[in-house]
């Protein structure tokens, strides 16, 4: 099984390679780079997972998005057939078809490249990037010029407004495409490295559809099925998936229940982005390469 996925680019490249040269050698020791802050507050706090969830699918506001709870947690007044589970939900119309066609354009001017995973740890702190016969997609990051435009703008502030979370604690919205038989095995979105550096670990993950079964592209298959949850939610053109990582009782510990995996896709080619929300800030601590 693969670790866990790629987290966004490091923009502090120079200064930690090039270290001796830029006379910043304590820049390499990554405890001092990167201490955590013990008083940053955490979007998730033990219980705050159920609390989300009931808000976001209890919200008048959000009723527009016909939100569909494919699986919660059990209560105590459910009937026997409720079965107990994590929380996955979906959004549909989450974006326009004019906004998932503009995302598909600005992964391909930022350039989609083949999809890594996070490998070893480099005694700087940060990660190898490593390509794996389990994920065979393409993706690319929404950096400073994709995040200029309005419609990346808009789409990160719409993920913020519904999760009251501050779009910081988001890495940068990841651009996928997966060609005729590219998949992504099963995985969770977790890294647990991160437990203990800046940002915390990913908390949620906010999937987008770019396009679908049922548009003019003509995509077949690439659903994104949770193995454990018995649930496969297929491509559609704006439908969002919401999932959390963590436990509601320790939300810094991963959920292995939202383990998942992107089936192959049968014909066509499939887009997608993701957004990984931390439980700190990521934006700040990424710039240092503290993430
Ligand atoms: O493409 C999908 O359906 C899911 C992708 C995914 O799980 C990921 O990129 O971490
Ligand atoms: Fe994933």
């Amino acid at each position: 099984m693969v670790i866990s996925n790629s987290i966004s680019r490091n923009p502090s490249y120079m200064r930690i390679n090039c270290a001796p040269a830029c006379m910043s050698c304590d820049e390499l020791d990554f405890n001092k780079r990167c201490p955590v802050d013990e008083n940053a507050k955490n979007a998730f706090e033990p219980g705050d997972v159920n609390k989300f969830f009931e808000r976001v699918t209890t919200d008048e506001e959000f009723a527009k998005y016909n939100i569909t709870i494919h699986s919660r947690p059990r209560r105590l007044d459910d009937d026997e057939s409720v079965k107990d589970g994590p929380w996955l939900i979906t959004f549909e119309n989450f974006i326009s078809n004019q906004e998932a066609n503009r995302l598909i354009e600005l992964g391909g001017i930022e350039g989609y490249k083949r999809s890594s995973d996070v490998g070893a740890i480099k005694p700087d702190g940060s990660y190898t990037e490593e390509v794996h016969s389990t994920r065979t997609s393409e993706n690319s990051w929404c950096m400073e010029t994709c995040m200029a435009d309005p419609v990346a703008q808009n789409v990160v502030n719409r993920i913020e407004h519904l999760t009251q979370i501050p779009q910081t604690n988001s890495e940068s919205l990841q651009l996928l495409r997966y060609e005729e038989g590219q998949y992504y095995g099963v995985h969770h979105d977790l890294i647990e490295e991160q437990t203990h550096r800046p940002p915390g670990v990913r908390i949620l993950t906010f999937y987008m559809y770019l396009n679908g079964n049922e548009d003019e592209s003509e995509l077949e298959g690439g659903g994104t099925s949770f193995p454990r949850v018995g649930i496969t939610v297929t491509p559609k053109k704006g439908r969002a998936a919401l999932w959390s990582s963590v436990l509601n009782e320790d939300p810094h510990a991963k959920d292995p229940r939202t383990d998942h995996t992107a089936l192959p896709v049968i014909k066509g080619v499939k887009y997608g982005a993701n957004a990984w929300i931390h439980q700190r800030d990521f934006m700040t601590p990424n710039r240092r390469g503290c993430t």
